[in-house]
């Protein structure tokens, strides 16, 4: 096969979340697909970020929730089972194994290349197969990137020799350090702080600048889970950067974490939450004159810009617009439809909401931190209205007085903010921090979407007693302070 070439309608480079719904779709659109990955096919979310970190995150906050009902307290308070915990992160990753997928692309009709797959000018990837060989893919339409992130480490001396822990490590570790030291304030650290502090480890986390943890989030959101992880013994240190690390030979050896505060730290494991990089440096970007190692800037429509006859699109995390398994899957749904179109010569709805708009990635992003307490968010903070100069009402309400929070546990502690449009009278944006609040972000994510006038909302009556009675007490606080309903 040495030098063999094929010809596709769309060839995808990257099989995580958002390549796979992207092969997916155009798929559907009848157009001939084939998808390239080097690893394993779901990629980064399937078996190092989202479902095994959600998998070591479960039992820590079933337990949790446990422990604050009446009768279930002394049956809750004891250690968690950790190889039960690790068995059931062996499961929910997949056992690292990938034959499902593969199984289902061949249901798709999509072909699959394993190997490395690099841009070679226009519309063609070149990929070097696993037994050494290559392959030339040429696209009659399109080229879908979507190779995704890697953890971005800081350019520390010696890091490399430390043999630090990204989010890989920390997902599918078979052992729970004594001592874990977590470098970040964002959402990877916050939920393995979390769940390593859980699972036994005494954790420390060292937090660069004094701005909280989860600070692109509404202020509270970081003050509550702060409090949370503080009070189940993480050492939350703010204003604190590691100026140095190094590990003591030999298997087993300690970590020394040298910081600005002058302080060393001992810890068995380093875990660096920094953010992520995208996956670019080795694809072939400079066969296009783009530059490799950057994100992908998209237009509207997911074309990456800058590239003359516009057959180059992004999805998922490597354009940096919002980056989150469903929101990679929602780009590459949207893309998908956008690639089958131009191909027919049809024109595109592309009007805000349209079918082939990116509309969500700027007006209602949804997310949920997994933490105790959990975190959902979407649509705009109070600070991104400010920034934006958008006139909003800002109506929070103290989750623990609904009745269905009262119901859920005792000495419920949580809030909600909603943000209300002063001049449209909708819902942009809102916060919910507490238990059991994951499950209301998708009706705050639908009044968004659906731009339901707050009139109306008013008409969707929450059950008694639920959590989601939270909204008719924000309806009610708008009404009480001057907003107008009914
Ligand atoms: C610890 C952690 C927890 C997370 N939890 C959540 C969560 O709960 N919910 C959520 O929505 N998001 C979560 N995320 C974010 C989520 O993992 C990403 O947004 C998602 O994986 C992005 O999908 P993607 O398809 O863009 O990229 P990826 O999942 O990174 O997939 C990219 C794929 O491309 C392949 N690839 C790269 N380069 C090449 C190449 N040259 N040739 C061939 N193949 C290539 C890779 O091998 C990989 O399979 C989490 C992230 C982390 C780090
Ligand atoms: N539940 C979820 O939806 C979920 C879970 C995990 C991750 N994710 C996504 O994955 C992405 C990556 O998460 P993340 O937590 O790695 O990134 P992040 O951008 O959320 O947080 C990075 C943190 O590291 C800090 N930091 C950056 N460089 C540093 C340095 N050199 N020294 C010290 N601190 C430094 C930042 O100040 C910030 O606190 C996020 O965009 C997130 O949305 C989502």
């Amino acid at each position: 096969m040495n030098g063999s070439s094929r010809v596709y309608d769309v060839v995808v480079l990257g099989a995580g979340p958002a390549g796979e719904n992207l092969a997916d779709r155009t798929s559907a659109a009848g157009l001939t697909s084939v998808i390239v990955e080097n690893e394993l096919l779901g990629g980064e979310c399937s078996f190092w970020a989202c479902e095994p970190s959600k998998a070591l995150l479960r039992p820590a906050l079933a337990r949790a929730d446990a422990l604050r009902v009446p009768g279930l307290r002394r049956a809750a308070d004891a250690p968690l089972d950790v190889p039960a915990v690790f068995a059931h992160r062996d499961r929910m990753a997949f056992h690292w194994k990938d034959d499902d997928q593969a199984d289902w692309l061949d249901s798709i009709s999509v072909d699959l290349v394993r190997g490395h797959g690099r841009l070679d000018g226009p519309r063609r990837v070149v990929v070097g197969t696993a037994d050494g060989d290559t392959l030339s893919l040429t696209a009659r339409h399109a080229v879908g990137v979507s190779t995704g992130t890697r953890t971005a480490l800081p350019g520390l001396p010696g890091l490399d020799q430390v043999r630090p822990w990204t989010n890989r490590e920390a997902t599918s570790a078979r052992q729970v350090p004594d001592r874990l030291a977590v470098v970040g304030g964002g959402v990877v650290a916050v939920e393995m702080a979390t769940a390593y502090r859980a699972l036994g480890s005494q954790v420390t986390m060292l937090v660069r600048g004094h701005r909280g943890l989860l600070n692109r989030m509404e202020p509270f959101a970081g003050d509550m889970v702060t409090d949370a992880l503080r009070a189940a013994g993480v050492d939350v240190r703010f204003g604190t950067s590691v100026t140095g690390v190094a590990r003591e030979a030999g298997p087993g050896g300690t970590v020394r974490v040298e910081t600005d505060e002058g302080e060393a730290l001992v810890a068995d494991e380093i875990l660096f939450a920094t953010g992520r990089a995208p996956r670019t440096g080795d694809i072939g970007l400079e066969t296009l004159g783009l530059t490799p190692g950057d994100w992908l800037t998209v237009d509207d429509s997911y074309r990456v810009t800058g590239v003359p006859g516009g057959w180059l699109y992004a999805v998922g995390d490597v354009n940096h617009r919002a980056l989150m398994t469903h929101q990679g899957k929602y780009q590459a749904r949207i893309a998908g439809g956008v690639i089958g179109a131009r191909a027919e010569g049809r024109e595109l709805d592309d009007g805000m909401w349209g079918a082939h708009a990116s509309t969500a990635d700027s007006a209602a992003v949804p997310q949920v931190v997994f933490t105790e307490p959990e975190v959902a968010a979407v649509g705009l903070t109070s600070q991104d209205a400010e920034r934006s100069g958008r006139r909003v009402r800002v109506v929070d309400y103290d989750i623990g007085r609904v009745a269905g929070a009262v119901q859920y546990a005792d000495g419920y502690r949580g809030k909600a903010r909603v943000l209300i449009d002063a001049e449209r009278g909708t819902v942009v944006g809102a916060t919910f921090v507490g238990p059991g609040t994951q499950e209301l972000l998708y009706s705050a994510t639908v009044a968004i979407a659906g731009e339901i006038p707050v009139e109306r909302l008013w008409h969707a009556v929450p059950a008694f007693p639920t959590i989601s009675e939270v909204w008719l007490r924000v309806l009610e606080t708008y009404r009480d302070s001057g907003g107008t309903l009914i």
